[in-house]
């Protein structure tokens, strides 16, 4: 027998895994993590898979194994795929996996304390507080100390009196145990069906999709819900994924309400704590439900019964740095190597899903009407050019009419604008100058409440100058165009008495602010919600009756070959908010444009004539579901230099029938953070393998100057 070797991959952006020997008497397997070295370091990788050596051919040794779990083998293909798939570098996709390394290594232990039980009657306050107020137990002295507001002495001062007790114990502890059985809401007929659909899928323990495409407030998470419950039954992990915003306190409750316990919350802004907690248990199979943004699905789930994609359309589930990837088809491969069932839920689906669907590659399970006597919201537009508002203002009379009619009601209202701040744009009436971003091709933005000009793209901001920064024009900043700022001000001058907050995802609101301003609007305690994309998802307000949006023509035009079906989705969304109780809703939207065929399915409820005409041009057009695409942008120091390589690559675009390359031109946003860009624009039918192409052209590449790069977006969402 020759000697042995294994391809090690280390979490770092190189083209694939390096060879190394396997030194006798060492005994290694797939999945496993080792230290090897790597020029002058030793680094911790994956053995990716084993082999025999080629004769004569020096290789570094493998130096030791580190004592963990292995990373199981469908977790090896995955990692495999998605670089293949989205033309990454496998070692970046598992620097995706390995979010934290101390999740390798057993919990910390401390010393934790817990009372005993015994309570004598004569204890001094301190004591006593310690007691009632110290938990939830186990806990560190200091943790106790703080929440009770005593000293860590006292809690030692317990354990001598026999009244606590502590141990040696690991500080990360498990999660609870999600039960299955706890009873769920009494299904209406239409959703039992629906379920039991589910229901049978994760029963038949194999790869299927399902698409649970049912209009807004229908129930599609108490339908999913019982499908959750079949795999748990089976003692499988669960893992949802939401778009981000979803992953708010009254959203997890939910999960916690149905199941008896607290889920795995994954996302972006987690401690390192719960992220070394969650990695540890979700790979060793204890945690059993998870509920995350789209980082979840790099998880190491030991066994995976479940994926559940819920709102698939959003486009949060792209991630567009990095390794730039779609969480919802990925989610799809996931399943197909685990060989388990996807769900994918929404009341928009994207036209990808919708095509699967009716096409019989993924189940097709359909959710009408709301449940019980609740009605979908009327939806009417108003158009612009007839209702003018006066100048200065943004609100046509029957909008405003709309809300007076609520607030007389004692019901609420929503107005959606997507643009944060005060005004998107500040000119000069002097010079008639723009503010602009340093080194970027980006209007600041004004944001009154905080005084500042921001810039969405980068996030610089400085405090809003008096003078114009190019003439010096003293007062002569003028702020153009709405935002949701200016709305709220509108609307608190038509309604000085009523309560009106802004609903943003904004710097300066943190997390904490923005759950109890969600909370007041379900408590019926603001009266109008001025909000952006964030009031869009999922929402439950009980007294949410009108719902106006105040551009309903901001999603459209541009490059972005879905800018159609987006407006849709948004719009069919936003107007979902209304009527979720017991009272009938009712949307309006204002437009210049009310003859768009998106509109007029919208206000007719007719869904299928929009997707008809929207896929017949998709078709025509050979764009996706009907063709494949992909983007490559190109950024560099040098505008000269970045465009001669853009036309370089071109030229070594590999010949294939049923391509076609558009570009290089100027991206959108021409310049990002000093880096000038360029795009390239490909379109494939649908029996090309895009990535393999994308790949093959990439490598004919093989130099590029320094501080330039070139970036690949296997099915762009941004056209920017
Ligand atoms: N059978 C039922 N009986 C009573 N209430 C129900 C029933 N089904 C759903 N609901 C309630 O209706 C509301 C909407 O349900 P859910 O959030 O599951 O809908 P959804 O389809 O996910 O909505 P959306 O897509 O608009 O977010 C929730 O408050 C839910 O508790
Ligand atoms: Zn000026």
């Amino acid at each position: 027998m020759g000697s042995r070797t294994a391809q090690i991959l280390f979490p770092v952006n190189v083209p694939g895994a390096f060879d190394y020997a396997v030194p006798d008497p060492m005994r290694l397997s797939r999945g496993e993590f080792v230290f090897a070295p790597i020029g002058k370091q030793m680094k911790l990788g994956v053995v990716m898979s084993l082999g025999e050596a080629e004769p004569g051919r020096a290789l570094k040794e493998i130096a030791e194994i580190k004592a963990t779990r292995a990373l199981p083998l469908a977790m090896l293909d995955f990692i495999d795929w998605v670089a293949r798939y989205n033309v990454a570098s496998p070692g970046q996709v598992l620097r995706m996996v390995l979010r934290s390394w101390k999740a390798l290594d057993p919990s910390p232990v401390a010393t934790l304390y817990e009372p005993t039980g015994d309570r004598p009657l004569n204890l001094t306050p301190a004591r006593r507080a310690a007691l009632s107020e110290g938990g939830p137990f186990p806990a560190r002295a200091s943790e106790i100390a703080a929440r009770a507001g005593i000293s860590p002495g006292v809690v030692k001062g317990l354990v001598k009196t026999g009244l606590m007790r502590s141990e040696l114990r690991p500080v990360d502890a498990p999660y609870p145990v999600p039960n299955p059985d706890r009873a769920g809401r009494d299904l209406t007929e239409a959703q039992s069906v629906a379920a039991r659909e589910l229901v049978t899928q994760v029963q038949k323990d194999r790869f299927s999709v399902s698409l649970l495409d049912g209009v807004t407030g229908s129930g599609k998470t108490e339908v999913y819900f019982e499908a959750v419950a079949e795999a748990l039954r089976q003692g499988r992990q669960v893992l949802i994924l939401v778009p981000e915003i979803a992953l708010t306190q009254a959203g997890l409750a939910r999960f916690a309400q149905r199941f008896g316990a607290e889920p795995v919350a994954w996302h972006s802004s987690i401690t390192d704590t719960e992220r070394r907690r969650g990695w540890r248990e979700v790979a060793s199979g204890r945690a059993q439900l998870v509920v995350g943004a789209r980082s979840a699905l790099f998880l190491p789930f030991a066994k995976l019964g479940l994926i559940v994609v819920d709102e698939e359309h959003d486009t949060s589930f792209k991630q567009e740095e990095g390794v730039i990837y779609n969480a919802r088809d990925m989610s799809v491969l996931r399943g197909r190597l685990e060989d388990r069932p996807v769900i994918l839920a929404s009341a928009t689906p994207s036209l990808e899903s919708l095509h699967n669907a009716q096409s019989g590659r993924y189940a097709h399970i359909v959710l009408p009407e709301r449940p019980g006597a609740i009605t979908l919201p009327d939806i009417d537009l108003i158009d612009m050019k007839v209702h003018k508002p006066e100048t200065g203002a943004f609100l046509s009379a029957p909008m405003v009419q709309a809300v007076a009619d609520s607030i007389s009601r004692g019901e609420q209202s929503l107005l959606y604008m997507n643009r944060r701040g005060y005004a998107p744009l500040i000119l000069c009436r002097a010079c008639g100058e723009r503010l602009k971003s340093p080194d970027t091709d980006s209007w600041l933005v004004e944001h009154r409440a905080t005084g500042r000009a921001v810039c969405h793209l980068t996030g610089f901001s400085m405090r809003m100058p008096r003078e114009c920064p190019k003439c010096g024009a003293e007062d002569g900043l003028t702020s153009i165009g709405p935002g949701v700022e200016r709305i709220a001000d509108e609307i608190q001058t038509h309604f000085p008495q009523t309560r009106v907050e802004i609903l943003s995802s904004d710097t300066t609101a943190t997390p904490d602010e923005i759950k109890a301003r969600l909370g007041r609007m379900e408590q019926g305690e603001i009266d109008i919600l001025v909000g952006t994309q964030m009031v869009v998802k999922g929402h439950n307000f009980p007294k949410l009756t009108f719902v106006g949006v105040v551009d309903g023509d901001l999603l459209m035009g541009g490059a972005d070959p879905r800018a159609g079906e987006r407006t849709y989705q948004t719009l069919v969304q936003v107007a979902g908010r209304a009527g979720r109780a017991d009272k009938a809703g009712e949307a309006l939207i204002q437009t210049h444009h009310p003859e768009h065929e998106a509109l007029q399915a919208l206000v007719a409820g007719d869904r299928d004539l929009f997707v008809g005409v929207e896929m017949a041009m998709r078709e025509m057009l050979g764009l996706p579901p009907y063709g494949r695409i992909a983007a490559v942008i190109l950024w560099g120091p040098d505008l000269k230099k970045v465009k001669d390589l853009a036309k370089d690559f071109v030229t070594k675009a590999p010949r294939a029938d049923g391509v076609e390359i558009l570009g290089p031109s100027e991206a959108p946003i021409a310049r990002l953070r000093g880096l000038y860009r360029q795009r390239l624009f490909i379109r494939a039918d649908p029996d090309v393998n895009l990535s393999k192409y994308m790949t093959t052209w990439r490598a004919k590449q093989k130099r590029i100057p320094t501080k330039y790069k070139i970036q690949i977006d296997i099915d762009p969402q941004s056209f920017m």
